[in-house]
């Protein structure tokens, strides 16, 4: 984390327990993590189940505390109704507020720099061609939505976003975006605005006050909950957890889910994503030691006397990309006559409807794993047989999920295809040769995981084929034995 650190814990803990937040002095404090920005940790022992810090709901940072709705006209706010809109604008005019606004303590205390791809240069963002994170950066649609729905509204109203300031700029929007997209919360909207439904969710039912914030239906609101977002977090590291309370003094508390050794780091969990997803989201990666189950799966060479990685680590395979390796293995994409293949893609774009319609994903995650996801293969085969495609639309039913030689071609051709998307190979490439640069290496480190799962669902592919090859002659000859066999007793 290369974040410009502008934390001040004494004026951060003084803001917050003069708002009406409460912490366990005795249990936690928050200091500096190298690579990490600042993260709590335990002061002493602490047992599982204990209550660490409670924010009540009105110390939550987010559209609907804040007033600048009722200076806004109806028609302004509602056309803010999109997206992270709302809420980025909010930050931006409790900044503009300073020491007038209530988060003060809060947001004079939050990162102004940040290592997301989203505030890459060009040459920085090339180093993450063929990711998962390349097509997912979004710059461009942040810009566009800056221009079309905040600015209207921020040169409308000089009075709250003088002109002069920074803190409505273009520059303004990425940061408040940075802090967002790796620091909010999604919480029930019903939490805020009791007309959206729900009360009854809000207790537990089981005489408890506590309810997991994630498991609420309806519809969900990001929001900066303060404190709560000063845990940092590791691939399944999290020994604390943040809940929602709310027949006692309405907020949230965070909790030890498992004790916590004196010294020790107190992790909340960002649901352990991928490297690519933790680096899009929150601008670092996880560079933990590989359990042996993910190291007996690759090569000594792709360890490369680096044994670390994010265990969590998947590709994801593009539904797009597919259908082109099935055209290539089939022999009916564009290198075949236009007529043939405007027949073939036609036929497909009913199956991968018809899929959709299913309610199924058309994007495949790989992992290191000893096994394939079914999904690929029965949409490998939906692709690739007829017949199959003749089964599903007459019995409703889904293809198998059986490895034989075409589906194991098709995995093998997405694969290369996927492959080819990335600049350098793996050898040049890993984050032991790569240079010092933090940017350089977090996109090295997310090549390396992609990579090295692509090679290892090569091999897979390549056993559970021949595999299935191996099976099916040790049929046919069983078949044989028995033809004959049953000829000699008719005899
Ligand atoms: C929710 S904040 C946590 C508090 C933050 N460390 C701070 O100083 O304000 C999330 C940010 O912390 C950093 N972070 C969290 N976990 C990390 C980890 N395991 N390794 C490196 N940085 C981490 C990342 O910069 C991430 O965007």
């Amino acid at each position: 984390m290369s974040e410009a650190q502008v934390f001040d814990p004494q004026g951060f803990w003084s803001w917050f327990k003069r708002s009406g937040g409460w912490y366990d002095e005795t249990l936690l404090g928050l200091k500096s993590y190298a690579g990490m920005g600042y993260g709590a940790v335990a002061l002493k022992d602490v047992p599982e189940d204990a209550p660490l810090f409670h924010i009540p709901d009105t110390l939550i940072l987010s559209p609907f505390n804040s007033d600048l709705k009722t200076k806004l006209s109806g028609e302004e706010w509602g056309a803010l109704d999109r997206g992270w809109c709302r809420l980025i604008l909010t930050m931006m005019y409790e900044t503009q507020l300073g020491e007038q606004s209530r988060w003060s303590g809060y947001l004079s205390n939050m990162p102004t720099e940040f290592d997301t791809p989203m505030l890459w240069n060009e040459e920085e963002r090339q180093a993450l061609a063929g990711t998962d994170i390349q097509d997912r950066i979004g710059k461009e649609d942040a810009d566009k939505e800056y221009e079309t729905y905040l600015l209207p509204v921020i040169k409308a109203h000089p009075e709250l976003f003088p002109p002069s300031s920074a803190h409505s700029t273009l520059a303004a929007f990425h940061l408040q975006g940075s802090r967002v997209l790796s620091r909010s919360f999604t919480v029930p909207l019903f939490r805020f605005d009791p007309s959206s439904k729900n009360q009854e969710n809000d207790d537990n039912g089981d005489g408890s006050d506590i309810s997991d914030i994630d498991d609420d239906e309806g519809e969900q609101v990001a929001v900066m909950i303060p404190f709560a977002d000063m845990l940092n977090a590791a691939f399944e590291r999290d020994n604390a957890h943040l809940y929602g309370s709310s027949r006692w003094e309405k907020g949230f508390t965070m909790k030890s889910t498992k004790a916590i050794s004196k010294g020790d780091q107190i992790y909340n969990t960002y649901a352990s994503p991928p490297n690519a997803e933790l680096l899009r989201k929150y601008g670092h990666v996880d560079v933990l030691p590989l359990p042996t189950d993910s190291l007996d799966l690759l090569t000594k060479e792709e360890i490369g006397g680096w044994p670390y990685g994010n265990a969590g680590d998947e590709v994801l395979l593009d539904g797009k990309l597919v259908v082109e390796a099935v055209a290539e293995v089939l022999g009916s994409g564009p290198s075949t006559s236009a007529g043939a293949d405007d027949k073939w893609r036609k036929s497909v774009e009913k199956r991968v409807d018809w899929w959709l319609d299913e309610g199924l994903e058309d994007s495949f995650p790989l992992s290191l794993s000893p096994e394939l996801d079914d999904e690929l293969i029965q949409f490998i085969r939906l692709l690739a047989y007829d017949a199959e495609w003749m089964r599903c639309k007459k019995k409703g039913k889904l293809p198998t999920s059986m490895m034989d030689a075409r589906v194991a071609a098709v995995v093998l051709k997405s694969v290369e295809m996927r492959k080819s998307g990335y600049k350098g190979s793996i050898q040049t490439t890993g984050p032991n040769t790569t240079p010092t640069e933090l940017r350089k290496t977090y996109a090295a480190v997310v090549r390396l995981g992609e990579k090295r799962i692509l090679n290892a669902v090569s091999r897979l592919v390549e056993e559970l084929s021949s595999n299935h090859n191996a099976s099916k002659k040790r049929k046919a000859e069983g078949e044989d034995e028995g033809k004959g066999k049953g000829k000699g007793q008719g005899q």
